[in-house]
């Protein structure tokens, strides 16, 4: 018996929006608390409340579902010291997971068979500050870094990064999506195809389905 807990906001099943398995369908476990406060936040109803579970009852909840995909995201679900442990669990059960994280917590602990998809923060989210470099050293092909781009700025800070960073010959892929309701989806693809970008645009797709609402 491990005396772990969890605070979780929500627990539900939907289509994956976001990263390379976007469209499968997927178990989201959304951990409360964010020490971020990204302007574009689409989950501050997350950063307070939630619910207490003891790490047993969580994974006998996700049993339940009979998932084969599981998405644990949050608020920013690495500032519990629980997840790690919820992680090894479920990488032991052999579900495949997903972390969603926005790189300002070290991911060192999270086990190598998760995918990790780190969001790097732009000057255009307000937290540019916040990201962890180092964490990038951690990052495999297994791995996925993301860039929500607010404006234009943001595209040419992410394209500089891209370069910088090496990133196209260190992760599985890099992601560009277009903070909703922010940048015209349209301008970032056409910016992507202008400088012929190896990147991904991605939209979220679940937005396009069931609206910006919690639950999907
Ligand atoms: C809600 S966050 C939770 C995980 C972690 N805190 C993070 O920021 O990566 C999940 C993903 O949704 C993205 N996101 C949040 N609000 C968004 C928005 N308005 N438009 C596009 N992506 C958004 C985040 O940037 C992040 O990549
Ligand atoms: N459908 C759906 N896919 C997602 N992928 C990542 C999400 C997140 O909030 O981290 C998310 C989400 O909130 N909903
Ligand atoms: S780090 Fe993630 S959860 Fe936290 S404020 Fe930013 S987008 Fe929202
Ligand atoms: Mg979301």
């Amino acid at each position: 018996m491990s005396s772990t807990t969890l605070r979780i906001t929500e627990i539900f099943y939907s289509l994956q929006g976001e990263s390379l398995t976007v469209g499968l369908p997927t178990l989201f476990v959304r951990l409360t608390g964010c020490p971020l406060r990204c302007q574009y936040c689409d989950s501050e109803y997350a950063f307070h409340g939630g619910e207490r579970f003891s790490l047993e009852e969580l994974l006998s909840k996700i049993e339940s579902y009979k998932p084969q995909n599981i998405c644990v995201t949050g608020g920013e679900p690495l500032a519990q010291v629980g997840c790690i442990e919820l992680l090894d669990c479920l990488v032991t059960r052999k579900y495949s997971v997903s972390l969603e994280t926005s790189g300002a917590i070290s991911v060192e602990k999270v086990p190598t068979a998760v995918t990790k998809v780190m969001d790097l923060k732009t000057p255009g989210s307000g937290e540019v500050g916040r990201n962890l470099w180092m964490n990038l050293a951690r990052l495999t092909r297994n791995d996925q870094v993301k860039f929500v781009i607010c404006n234009r700025e943001d595209y040419e800070w992410a394209k500089f990064k891209l370069d910088e960073l090496e990133l196209v010959d260190k992760v599985g892929a890099v992601l560009f999506s277009p903070s909703f309701g922010q940048v015209e989806p349209r301008d970032l693809a056409e910016w992507i195809i202008q400088d012929n970008l190896p990147v991904r645009f991605q939209m979220q797709l679940h937005k396009y389905l069931w609206g910006d609402v919690p639950g999907h």
